[in-house]
């Protein structure tokens, strides 16, 4: 995709991966700025401060770690150690654990002098697979969003949680990717756009669709259910960061309530996310999902401009109140009205007729 002519890349590799350049999303929406990372350990840190974020793009950035670590030592002792530091770094989405466990198979069987080519080609691989995905299910999502806009002939609103879009994957994104090309295909729609407390990702949303010109609104995360009871909710869309083999969704803390309100209001929930983001080895979300755990602090402060414009965290409360900080829920499978994946839109139960493959490593586990 390309926003005012400069391509929205979020991750690249420098020097024939030597390095990897990122946008610093801790700084966004007041400063766009990039960075090289040159070391496996700049890469976990970038992913664990959460410079970039998103389940698609942790994957691929984690990728890209295993790439500089093997650079460094490609023996078998380093390469499991590297492999578990990162896959620790973010729990929840599974996007990590699968593309970190999809290199190591590469380059395992291989003598340690020939690994460092085989891992650079399948991160690149992995890189590129990631956009034709999030590219098919945004043309999956918009065939929906072009559905509604046939029923209605209004703006279809859409409500999103935290940022699904290309910040969040190699680039399209996937809940936006389908907002992106239904506009692109010219439906009027217009985006609620959750805030998303404590990180505020919805900021980062409200980013990139005013990037494109997309109408959109900001929201505080409890207005949504308001919304809906108004009817001025066509559909909810969000990504996820691991879905299991039944469709039960793990996306970040508030989605379940969004899909509860939607259920109550026959609003259609949908989940758009590759392939990539199924765990085929779990079926019940609640109880197989660990959920990531962060630091209080997150609530304790907020970020954003302070009156001379500088960039700072402003305390909301003090170190001695108790705060419980779960990034991600559940959303069990019943609230969810269809899956988008780059295969196509399919009903949580059938999501294993969708990916065979994937039934059968179900069966295995
Ligand atoms: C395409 S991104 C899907 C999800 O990863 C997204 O909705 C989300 O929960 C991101 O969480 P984050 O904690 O910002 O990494």
């Amino acid at each position: 995709m390309k926003v005012n002519g400069i391509p929205t890349r979020t991750i690249w590799s420098v020097d024939h991966g030597q390095a990897i350049g990122i946008i610093d999303q801790t700084k966004l929406p007041f400063e766009f700025k990039k960075e090289t990372l040159r070391d496996w350990r700049q890469v976990r840190e970038a992913i664990a401060t959460m410079k970039v974020r998103g389940a698609p793009l942790i994957g691929i950035a984690a990728a890209w770690a295993m790439v500089l670590a093997i650079r460094d030592n490609a023996q078998d002792d380093l390469i499991h150690e590297v492999r578990s530091e990162l896959i620790a770094t973010r729990p929840t989405a599974v996007n990590l654990q699968w593309a970190v466990d999809h290199l190591v198979k590469k380059v395992m069987p291989l003598p340690a002098k020939d690994r460092l080519p085989v891992a650079y080609r399948e991160a690149e691989e992995m890189t590129q697979a990631n956009v034709l995905a999030n590219r098919a299910i945004g043309t999956h999502g918009a065939k929906i969003i072009a559905e509604l806009y046939a029923k209605k002939r209004e703006p279809v609103n859409i409500l999103t949680h935290c940022n699904a879009g290309w910040l969040a994957t190699v680039d399209y994104g996937t809940a936006l990717s389908a907002v992106y090309i239904a506009f692109e295909q010219g439906i009027p729609l217009h985006v609620w756009v959750d805030e998303t407390r404590p990180r505020e990702q919805g900021l980062l949303t409200a980013w990139e669709l005013a990037g494109v010109g997309i109408p959109h609104t900001v929201i505080a995360d409890n207005a949504g259910g308001h919304l809906m009871q108004h009817r001025e909710v066509d559909a909810v869309i969000v990504g996820a960061d691991r879905i299991t083999a039944i469709g039960d969704v793990a996306n970040k803390v508030g989605t379940y309530l969004k899909a509860l309100a939607a259920k109550d209001m026959d609003v259609p929930f949908y989940v758009a996310a590759p392939s990539s983001t199924i765990d085929w080895t779990i079926q019940d979300g609640k109880h197989g999902i660990e959920i990531e755990n962060r630091s209080g602090d997150e609530l304790r402060f907020i970020r954003g401009l302070d009156k001379k414009g500088h960039l700072a965290d402003i305390r909301l409360m003090d170190a001695q109140t108790n705060v419980e900080n779960p990034a991600f829920d559940v959303t069990p499978a019943r609230l969810v009205t269809g899956i988008i994946t780059e295969r196509g839109v399919c009903a949580p139960e059938f999501l294993t007729r969708l990916f065979p493959e994937g039934a059968r490593k179900h069966a295995r586990s």
